[in-house]
């Protein structure tokens, strides 16, 4: 499980969000002035004292797009820290399904337009919103941390997903770093992969390292002492209980006489791996061949990565 960021020392200013849903829409509004102007966003602001979260909500959408909540649930909590402040903003977020009335655009939000939800303008809204994003869509509650230099530089993220923890379920995998030389094996077939090799599945009962033995005895007839474990990885999928915990081995067979290929893979030289073919990114890769044992927590939606984290050992 990601650890999630501690603030000590830190004001809290709280801020509502709701996402106005109808069928497959969403309904965004410009933001013409004050914090994220000349950005789509819901509807939002500031709670003021003496009100209650919701009643901000509720109010905050009535003011900046006409709209009457009939209800709202809340989906996820966000805390925004500034660099160099000791503020935190902790942005509540909601979903509404359920209103009344006419949308009324005015001098803070105009225009207020009804989009997609596959044709959301992720890219002229604040930058955070594309790394959530996908909890709205399937409706997932979440937890996030977003760290900005500015409104439009992002230091750090953090998101988590809130489930019952009693429902998630592990499965645990080892995976290999073939080397040779200057070349390593990459996956050539698993569908829309940029992997390394495909995961190999721990039996019940059986240590990392046995699994790890058994596959490289059986291919490369090599022993224990010929690899190195370097690195546990979390992959965690927003939409499925199960988070997958892999082990990953460092192996360089250049002095092996025989080096089968192995599934449907090909040697590829390190110079040549882009970002553009390799799984997660390429400090997962440099940080594996530097042999610097780490932990890495990665957070996916389909093909993409939400949250991406490295620790070290
Ligand atoms: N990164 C970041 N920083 C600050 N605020 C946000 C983000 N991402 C966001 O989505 N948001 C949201 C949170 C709030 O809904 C708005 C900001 O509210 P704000 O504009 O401060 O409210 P105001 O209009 O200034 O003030 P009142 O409405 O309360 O008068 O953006």
């Amino acid at each position: 499980m990601l650890p999630y960021p501690v603030f000590e020392g830190y004001s809290r200013k709280l801020m509502t969000l709701t996402m106005i849903l109808k069928n497959n829409e969403i309904l965004l509004g410009m933001k013409n002035r004050g914090i994220g102007k000349g950005k789509w966003n819901g509807f939002g602001g500031k709670v003021e004292p003496n009100e209650t979260i919701d009643d901000a909500a509720i109010r905050e959408v009535k003011e900046e797009c006409g709209l009457d909540v009939i209800s709202i649930e809340k989906i996820g909590i966000i805390e925004f820290e500034y660099s160099g402040s000791k503020e935190l903003l902790e942005g509540h977020i909601y979903l509404c399904k359920l209103f009344s009335g006419e949308i009324i655009e005015s001098d803070e939000m105009a225009p207020i337009k009804w989009y997609k939800i596959e044709d959301t303008p992720c890219d002229k809204m604040w930058i955070d919103h594309k790394f959530w994003f996908p909890m709205i869509q399937k409706q997932i509650p979440f937890k996030a941390h977003f760290k900005y230099l500015n409104d439009d530089t992002m230091l750090d993220s953090t998101i988590v997903i809130i489930s019952n923890s009693m429902k998630k379920s592990r499965k645990t995998f080892v995976n290999f770093v073939i080397k040779k030389e200057n070349q390593i094996l990459l996956c050539n077939k698993i569908e829309g992969s940029k992997c390394l090799l495909k995961h190999k599945p721990v039996r019940n009962g059986e240590s990392i390292e046995n699994s790890a033995i058994r596959y490289l005895e059986w291919n490369y007839g090599m022993t224990a002492e010929q690899f190195q474990k370097i690195a546990v990885v979390d992959i965690e999928f927003i939409d499925d209980s199960c988070t997958q915990e892999i082990y990953f081995f460092v192996v360089d067979v250049t002095k092996l006489i025989n080096t089968p290929l192995i599934e449907d893979s090909k040697w590829v030289n390190i110079s040549d791996i882009t970002v553009e073919n390799l799984w997660p990114d390429y400090t997962f890769l440099s940080k594996l061949l530097m042999m610097e044992p780490f932990k890495a927590y990665f957070l996916i939606n389909e093909d993409n990565i939400l949250c991406s984290k490295y620790y070290n050992n």
